[in-house]
């Protein structure tokens, strides 16, 4: 049989690096860079020629290079990146760069703000930079963030097969960890700015949103966000469903009025979406 070799990438992923600014008081950046590259390189798939191929290891090394002067916010840093890969490489005519960056709060030390002691916090900011030697496109977001809601969530109403157990329930926790990736109309902002106001109108919408399905949620969360935050067209979430079942102490006796819950980790129900502005432009390869 005849083969051809189809779309391809490469690169290095899940670079940790972090530096340590050391001003009058430290400060720290925390990243797990990811670098993916593409272009004509049929010729190592092929013969094994790697004439036209820039090691992962020099793009690990870039990335600890590119930080000695300074990362800034991780959508610059990507940027930066991706042009160096691209512009630099004859062969190269796709870059990719994904960043997590981890939270870190100054601790308090007698009431005072510590010099150089730092506490790991809740979830990351992310962001995936793609640029094709004429266009950049970005992607910005946050991972990993739980929330909880003890009430005014309700889900009944479903379609119901033969397998179907589930008691509709008027009254429920409803709980997710938060996966949101929002797509910038310009490749160009104030970053810091936009994800702080994304944030808090997501966070917002999850917690005055009265749901009757996470679906619905999720939703809300993507419309407040476009609604609020004019520099964004688009909003992608991943919502898993942390169940928490309520506790049956009848065998001991004991009543339950939504007090004790069982906190499932598995299986889970895992809700996505996309909301887009009306008028969102092509995605091009932002979500490449
Ligand atoms: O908000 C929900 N959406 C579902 O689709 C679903 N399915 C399920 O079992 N529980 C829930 N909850």
């Amino acid at each position: 049989m005849r083969t051809v070799l189809g779309d391809n990438q490469y690169g290095k992923a899940e670079t940790r690096i972090v530096r340590v600014d050391r001003g009058d008081t430290h400060a720290i950046t925390d990243l797990n860079v990811t670098t993916t590259l593409a272009g004509d390189l049929a010729a190592t798939h092929e013969t094994g020629d790697n004439s036209g191929v820039l090691p992962t290891d020099s793009q690990k090394n870039a990335v600890f290079a590119f930080a000695r002067d300074g990362i800034g916010e991780i959508e610059d840093f990507g940027l930066r990146l991706a042009r160096h890969f691209v512009d630099g490489a004859p062969t190269i005519h796709r870059a990719r760069v994904q960043i997590e960056q981890y939270t870190w709060q100054r601790m308090s030390v007698q009431g005072q703000p510590a010099h150089h002691s730092f506490a790991r916090a809740a979830g990351t900011r992310t962001t995936s930079v793609t640029y094709d030697g004429t266009n950049s496109w970005v992607v910005s977001g946050i991972g990993d963030l739980t929330v909880m809601n003890t009430t005014d969530s309700e889900f009944h109403g479903y379609h119901r097969d033969r397998f179907t157990t589930l008691p509709e329930t008027h009254d429920r926790i409803l709980a997710t960890a938060v996966t949101a990736r929002w797509r910038h109309a310009e490749p160009s902002g104030d970053w810091a700015a936009v994800h702080e106001a994304a944030r808090e109108h997501l966070l917002e919408a999850f917690a005055d949103t009265y749901s009757y399905s996470l679906q619905q949620t999720l939703n809300a969360m993507g419309e407040r966000v476009l609604r609020n935050c004019p520099e964004l067209v688009e909003v992608r979430l991943s919502l898993p469903n942390k169940h928490h079942f309520l506790v049956d102490l009848s065998p001991f006796d004991l009543d339950n009025p939504g007090e004790v819950f069982f906190a499932a980790d598995r299986p889970y129900g895992l809700i996505e979406g996309t909301v887009l502005a009306e008028d969102a432009p092509d995605a091009g390869l932002a979500w490449w």
